[in-house]
């Protein structure tokens, strides 16, 4: 007959963490964000909200909900947002019942979101499952070469967001995991390693405790 284990005992549990990427303007988020997303089952995108016009390619639902000014007014008012900031004037927003609901799940949630909804974040009471990212460029030239390339805003978009890089930028200091993105490889796997050690902290193994009483065979 083989041994009974309790399901729950098998391997301890687990609290979800929210991994927050951030960095300026066409550093690399969004890319490593959908590498990161393609092979881990166990991370969910925050798709925000977000007053701005949809790019060529983007689609509702997937890389944002594309809201209008009302709508995202009404958002706010009845709390529905986690946090919220004017990015490069437009208002952006993490909806607050998707991240709840993965959490509660057991599961991470990936955040693209600035320094402004970072520091929100921090203030919640989940404050303490955030892990925070910032992804430097490897150099402003480089970061003006990114931002041109992806060919998505116009020349007046590329120079405003340059023109605020610097202030990003300044914010380095507030996260827990600074990384340069040169090689887009090493980038990725920094930020997989990254999620793997932050995933065996011993505060997020729930049942830690009952899982190491039940294999040393002592009565709980
Ligand atoms: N390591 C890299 N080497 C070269 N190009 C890269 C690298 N990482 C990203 N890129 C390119 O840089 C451009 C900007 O990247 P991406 O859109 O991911 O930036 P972002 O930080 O998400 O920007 P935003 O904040 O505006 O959303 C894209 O064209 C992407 O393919
Ligand atoms: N505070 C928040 N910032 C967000 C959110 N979603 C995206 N962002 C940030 O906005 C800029 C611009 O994004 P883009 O898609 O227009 O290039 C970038 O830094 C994002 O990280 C959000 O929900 N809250």
């Amino acid at each position: 007959m083989s041994e009974f284990i309790h399901p729950n005992l098998t391997q301890p549990q687990r609290r979800g963490l929210m991994f927050v990427l951030s960095s300026p303007s066409g550093a690399g988020k969004t890319t490593m964000s959908r590498k990161l997303l393609e092979d881990d089952d166990h991370i969910t995108l925050s798709v925000s909200a977000t007053t701005r016009a949809p790019r060529a390619g983007e689609i509702d639902g997937r890389d944002y909900h594309f809201v209008d000014n009302a709508r995202f007014d009404a958002m706010v008012a009845n709390g529905e947002l986690l946090e919220w900031a004017h990015v490069f004037g437009n208002r952006y927003g993490t909806p607050r019942a998707a991240v709840e609901a993965t959490l509660h799940a057991g599961r991470d949630v990936l955040f693209d979101i600035d320094w402004q909804g970072t520091q929100q974040l921090q203030q919640t009471e989940a404050g303490g499952d955030l892990v925070r990212v910032f992804i430097l460029p490897p150099n402003m030239a480089e970061l003006e070469r990114r931002l041109r390339s992806r060919a998505t805003d116009s020349e007046d978009v590329v120079a405003g967001r340059m023109a605020r890089a610097a202030t990003e930028i300044s914010h380095w200091g507030e996260y827990d995991y600074i990384l340069v993105n040169d090689d887009a490889a090493q980038c990725l796997a920094e930020i997989r390693a990254i999620l793997a050690a932050e995933r065996l902290r011993r505060f997020r193994q729930l049942g830690l405790a009952a899982f190491v009483r039940d294999m040393l065979g002592v009565a709980g």
